[in-house]
């Protein structure tokens, strides 16, 4: 399908800081990542002609600029051009990093964003190049620029094209009987896998869906409960003889390692998690658990029991067609670290902990 190679292209510009184009129903945007440019970039681009700034709805509501008017279908705010919007304003207002520190120039003034489909694609395509969500933007295309339609991007990362790839024996600590699946999609760079533990014997497989964590899962971080989880979730699966651990490129709830190094600047800045996300611009959760489900169908489980403290994680297996028979809670003991961090997850996202 080239219309996503066209939007694997534009990922690719957008990381590397070259304009992309997005093709919406009525009109395209031209468009230029904050993030990546610089200030070569930004002259190049703006020789096309003068450029706006494209924000996303909750980096535009931190900033108050624009409102839920603006924000509505694209969620994006375009914040037009003025002379003191130079790239080091622009960056100010997409890394909340300076926040604090720095006031804001301006005045700033939001405006529509004009192809509402093609502005809240490209927030995506931020989101899935693991840059922050702005860019300069103009109307119309840009020659030479990958211009993937906005139709396009939102499908990208749709869990329909993924197919095992290959599986082979895997003793691990937990569990000598085990094997590891690995699962690849035309579409998407990233690798899924799934670790089946023993054999299927009739029950419902007891079932983990575990977000990467690199921090977590690798380094033994105690800012979150990562870690713990995964190591309990290998031993009670082990304990039952039979299930499925689902290891899901989601790193940071979907927004990316660096983005996520970024919410934990902000956290040590004061603000919880919740808030660190919203702040960036991104969703509080930007996770698709439609991915999940596929993998457990793929490996021929419809029916299951799922360790999950996170009601949407049982609300997204469920709505993919996933029939989760019980919910097996898996907290964990809270450290000094994370124990805010629990307290926002139980308070603010409806964690059943
Ligand atoms: N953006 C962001 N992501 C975080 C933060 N702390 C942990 N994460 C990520 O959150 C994800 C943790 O997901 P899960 O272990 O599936 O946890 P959960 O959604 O809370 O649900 P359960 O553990 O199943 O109850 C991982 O991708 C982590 O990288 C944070 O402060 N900000
Ligand atoms: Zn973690």
């Amino acid at each position: 399908m080239s219309g996503l190679r066209d939007v694997a292209r534009a990922i690719d510009a957008a990381r590397r800081g070259w304009p992309l184009v997005i093709q919406g129903a009525a009109r395209a945007l031209s468009l230029l990542p904050v993030e990546s440019a610089d200030s070569g970039r930004l002259a190049e681009f703006l020789a096309g002609g003068a450029a706006d700034l494209l924000l996303s709805a909750e980096r535009a509501a931190t900033l108050k600029l624009g409102n839920q008017r603006e924000a509505a279908g694209g969620g994006a705010v375009r914040i037009a051009h003025a002379p003191w919007l130079d790239l080091d304003a622009a960056v100010a207002l997409a890394d909340p990093a300076r926040d604090l520190a720095t006031p804001l120039k301006g005045p700033y003034r939001a405006i529509a964003p004009g192809a509402e489909d093609a502005a809240g694609a490209a927030i995506k395509l931020a989101r899935l190049a693991g840059l922050l969500p702005a860019f300069f933007v103009r109307d119309g295309t840009t020659p030479d620029a990958p211009a993937p339609g906005a139709a396009a991007v939102a499908a990208y990362d749709s869990p329909g094209r993924l197919v095992i790839a290959s599986r082979a024996r895997l003793p691990v600590a937990q569990a000598e009987q085990a094997e590891i699946v690995a699962f690849r999609s035309a579409d998407e760079a990233v690798e899924h896998v799934a670790l089946v533990i023993g054999a299927p014997n009739g029950a419902p497989p007891l079932v983990r869906l575990h977000s990467e964590c690199l921090t977590g899962d690798v380094f033994g971080s105690l800012k979150c409960d990562c870690g713990p989880q995964l190591d309990a979730a290998l031993a009670r699966i082990a304990a039952q003889g039979w299930g499925v651990l689902l290891y899901l490129r989601q790193e940071g709830r979907g927004i990316g390692l660096v983005n996520k190094l970024r919410a934990y600047a902000l956290q040590d800045q004061g603000f919880d998690t919740v808030d660190a996300n919203v702040r960036l611009g991104f969703a509080i959760d930007a996770r698709d658990f439609g991915v999940a489900a596929r993998m457990l169908e793929l490996l021929g489980q419809r029916r299951i029991r799922l360790l999950t403290n996170n009601p949407a994680k049982v609300a997204g297996l469920s709505a993919a067609g996933i029939t989760v028979e019980e919910r097996v809670a898996h907290a964990m003991a809270p450290n000094p670290h994370n124990h805010g961090y629990l307290a926002t997850k139980r308070d603010r996202t409806g964690h059943m902990l």
